[in-house]
């Protein structure tokens, strides 16, 4: 593994030799922000995305960190979700689930998925109201300098144009002050994936 970067504040680029070298790194690196998390707060609210995330994630199932780490503290969310049935093949949810979830004793009721049976609307207020409820009871973090949820870990995948979650470069999502989730009508997403999954909804505040 190769690092790169520097820049204050910036962050760590790690560049990997192999995709199984990349599954390793990953894997000791959500452990680690799991551990560090619930000794410090006791819980370990995290935020998945779709695409190949899943897919890298993988070794959590595995020894040794379905045993090592502290599963029934983990918290789950979606940073972004398709306006899909949550059994859909396009389904963020359905992914992390086949994937991931239903092979590391999570607790169910800390799964916070994206309500599949009301308006896409009404998803993202009831979602954003869940959240809300969260921060109160400090199961997600509050950020420092404004109302905003701070998530202990959001894992993004980064698409070839750059968009992250259903964020798009120059998207008018991206002026949204107000609104912790929206509804985005007009994802450029929905030509990837085909007329069943025309909308996404994304969490867009985090500091
Ligand atoms: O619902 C989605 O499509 C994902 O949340 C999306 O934001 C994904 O993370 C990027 O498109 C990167 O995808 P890859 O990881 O497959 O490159």
């Amino acid at each position: 593994m190769a690092l790169s970067g520097g820049h204050k504040n910036r962050g760590e680029l790690r560049v990997h030799e192999s995709l199984d070298e990349l599954k390793t790194d990953l894997a000791d690196y959500i452990a680690e922000i799991s551990e560090a998390s619930v000794k410090e707060r006791g819980v370990f609210a995290i935020a998945l995305s779709g695409g190949s995330l899943i897919g890298l994630m993988g070794k959590l199932c595995e020894a040794p960190y379905n045993k090592t780490v502290d599963w029934s503290k983990w918290y789950i969310f979606w940073a972004d979700e398709r306006v899909v049935a949550k059994n859909h093949a396009d389904s963020n949810y359905k992914l992390a689930k086949d994937g991931l979830l239903s092979k590391v004793p999570v607790i169910p009721s800390h799964v916070h998925s994206i309500n599949d049976t009301v308006s896409a609307e009404e998803a993202a207020d009831e979602y954003e109201f869940a959240i809300r409820q969260l921060v109160k009871t400090r199961v997600v973090s509050v950020s420092e300098i404004s109302d905003c949820p701070k998530f202990d870990l959001i894992l993004l995948g980064l698409g070839p144009d750059g968009h992250v979650a259903s964020l798009f470069p120059n998207h008018s999502a991206l002026n949204e002050k107000e609104e912790w989730v929206t509804f985005i009508t007009d994802s450029p997403n929905r030509h990837r994936r085909g007329s069943h999954s025309p909308c996404l909804l994304s969490i867009l505040h985090q500091t």
